[in-house]
C-alpha cells in the first residue's frame, strides 16, 4: 500500500472508531479481517496512525477546527508527525486509494491555525471531566504533562539478574538497538518509530531463557523504591501477572519469603510460567479459594507489603490513548474504593518496623496523595518515609532522580514528563507501633 492508501485506511478506522463506539484495538482488527491483502507492515503502519491520532483526538480536531475522522487524521500529521500543509497536501492528491483533496478550509487550517487559544483540556488532549484533578497536581504545567503523557512511548526491558547481567543482554540485544535506561540499573531501551513493527521480544533467546522482561522503567522504579531486602518477609498484595512479583524475587537474590497474592485469582494465571522462566524459587503464590483470606496467618510479621495497587492508569495513557477517552468519573469512584480496601487490608500484616509500599500507575491525587492521607488518618501508627530516603535505594542516580521527579510529603511521582517513563507514584508508609 501507498502511503496515501495508508493514509485513507486509516480515516476509516477512525470512522469505525468514532461512529461504532468501539475500542480502536478492535476497529484495527476488523479493518485487517476486511482486507486481507494488507501486509504487516501496512497493518502496522495503519495501527501507528490510529493511536498517534487517539493521542491527538481533540487537539487535531481544535487545529482543523473540524471533529470528522478525516480532519483528525489531517490535524494530527501536523501535531504529532510535524508535517506541513504541503506534505499533507502531496499525500491527499486525489489518486486512486488515496484521500481526497484538501479543501481551502483544509489547507487554511493546517498552514495557519494554532492551539494557542484552545482550553487546556483540548491543547493537552485529555477529557475534560479530568481537568480539576490534573490542575490539582500539575497547576500550569498540566498541558505540558499531559502532551508528554499523550506522546508515544519506547519499549523498556528489565534485565532479570538472577539469570544475566545488563551489558550482555544488551550486546544479545544489539540488533533492536537497546540501550540502557537513564535511572533504572536494570532496564534497557527500545525506541520504537511511528510505523514500528512489534519486535517481538518475546522470541529472543534471551526472552526464553527468563534473561528479561518487558517492564516500562517507571514500574521498575517503583520496585526498586520499596528497598525489597534478601531474607525479608515480602507480600506482594495485588501481584496480578507478576510484573512486581518478578522485580522483587531478583531484588531479594532468592533469599527471604516472597508471597504474591490478589483478590481475583484469575489475574494471577499468567504470573506460574513466568516465576518458572525468570528462575524464582522463592515466591509462593496465594490465590484466593471461596470466602476464605488466603493470607490470613499473616498478621504482624511482614518486613515488607507491596500494594501496586488496583488505579485508573492515567499514568500510561501513553501506552494506551484509547483507554483514556473511554475513562468514565464512575471508573475513578470504584478504583477509590478498592484502593481504601486494600491499604486497610495491608496495615495489619505488617511488623512494627516493617513498611507498606503503596504504589499507582496513576497521576491523580484522588488515587495517590488524598489515600495517603487519608490512611494516616486512620492510621497514626504509621508515618511516610521520607522521599530522599525512599530515593537512596537508586544510590548514585538518586539526587538526580529527585530533583526530576514530583516531591510530595506523601511520596514521589514520575511522569513521562519529568523522568520520561510511565506516570508512577509511590509512597513508602513505616509502622511505627
Ligand atoms: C495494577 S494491578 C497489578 C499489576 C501487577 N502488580 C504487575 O506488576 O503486573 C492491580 C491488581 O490489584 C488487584 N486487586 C484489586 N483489589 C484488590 C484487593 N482488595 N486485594 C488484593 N488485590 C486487589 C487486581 O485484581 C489487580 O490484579
Amino acid at each position: 500500500m501507498t502511503p496515501a492508501a495508508r493514509l485513507s485506511a486509516a480515516i476509516e478506522v477512525i470512522e469505525t472508531i468514532e461512529t461504532q463506539r468501539i475500542p480502536a484495538a478492535q476497529a484495527l482488527k476488523e479493518w485487517g479481517t476486511a482486507h486481507r491483502f494488507a501486509g504487516s507492515g501496512d497493518r502496522a503502519a495503519i495501527a501507528g496512525l490510529t493511536w498517534d491520532v487517539l493521542r491527538r483526538r481533540a487537539s487535531s480536531a481544535f487545529l482543523m477546527d473540524d471533529d470528522s475522522a478525516r480532519a483528525r487524521v489531517l490535524g494530527m500529521l501536523k501535531l504529532e508527525r510535524g508535517l506541513d500543509g504541503a506534505a499533507v497536501a502531496a499525500l491527499c492528491d486525489g489518486s486512486r486509494f488515496a484521500p481526497q483533496p484538501l479543501s481551502e478550509a483544509e489547507r487554511q487550517a493546517l498552514d495557519s491555525r494554532t492551539l494557542n487559544d484552545a482550553p487546556a483540556h483540548v491543547a493537552g488532549d485529555y477529557p475534560e471531566w479530568l481537568d480539576g484533578e490534573l490542575a490539582a497536581v500539575f497547576g500550569d504545567d498540566r498541558v505540558a504533562e499531559a502532551a508528554a503523557m499523550a506522546s508515544r512511548a519506547p519499549l523498556d526491558l528489565r534485565v532479570n539478574t538472577l539469570r544475566g547481567k545488563r551489558e550482555k543482554v544488551q550486546a544479545q540485544l544489539s540488533h533492536l538497538h537497546a540501550q540502557p535506561t537513564p535511572w533504572s540499573p536494570l532496564g534497557l531501551r527500545i525506541e520504537l518509530g511511528a510505523d514500528a513493527r512489534n519486535p517481538g521480544v518475546q522470541a529472543e533467546e534471551v526472552f526464553i531463557k527468563g534473561a528479561i522482561e518487558v517492564q516500562d522503567e517507571g514500574s521498575q522504579l517503583a520496585a526498586l523504591l520499596t528497598a525489597a531486602k534478601p531474607g525479608e518477609q515480602v507480600i506482594d498484595l495485588c501481584a496480578g501477572a507478576g510484573g512486581k512479583t518478578l522485580a522483587l524475587a531478583a531484588m531479594m537474590q532468592g533469599k527471604g519469603r516472597l508471597i504474591a497474592s490478589d483478590a481475583d485469582k484469575r489475574q494471577l494465571a499468567p504470573i506460574h510460567e513466568r516465576l518458572s522462566r525468570a528462575g524464582v524459587h522463592n515466591a509462593e503464590i496465594r490465590a484466593p479459594k471461596g470466602e476464605a483470606d488466603p493470607l490470613a496467618d499473616i498478621r504482624g510479621s511482614a518486613d515488607l507489603v507491596v500494594i501496586d495497587a488496583p488505579c485508573t492508569g492515567t499514568g500510561t495513557w501513553r501506552r494506551n490513548p484509547d483507554a483514556k477517552w473511554r475513562m468514565r468519573p464512575g471508573a475513578l469512584e470504584i478504583r477509590l474504593a478498592a484502593q481504601q480496601a486494600v491499604l486497610e487490608r495491608a496495615a495489619p500484616m505488617v511488623k512494627p518496623g516493617g513498611r507498606i509500599a503503596y504504589i499507582t500507575c496513576s497521576v491523580l491525587a484522588s488515587e495517590n496523595n488524598a489515600q495517603v492521607q487519608g490512611f494516616l488518618a486512620r492510621h497514626p501508627e504509621f508515618t511516610v518515609v521520607p522521599p530522599a530516603e525512599v530515593a537512596a535505594a537508586l544510590w548514585d542516580k538518586a539526587e538526580a532522580f529527585l530533583a526530576a521527579a514530583l516531591v510530595s510529603p506523601e511520596g514521589l511521582m514520575m511522569t513521562p514528563r519529568r523522568t520520561g517513563t510511565d506516570g508512577f507514584f509511590v509512597s513508602v508508609l513505616k509502622k511505627t507501633g
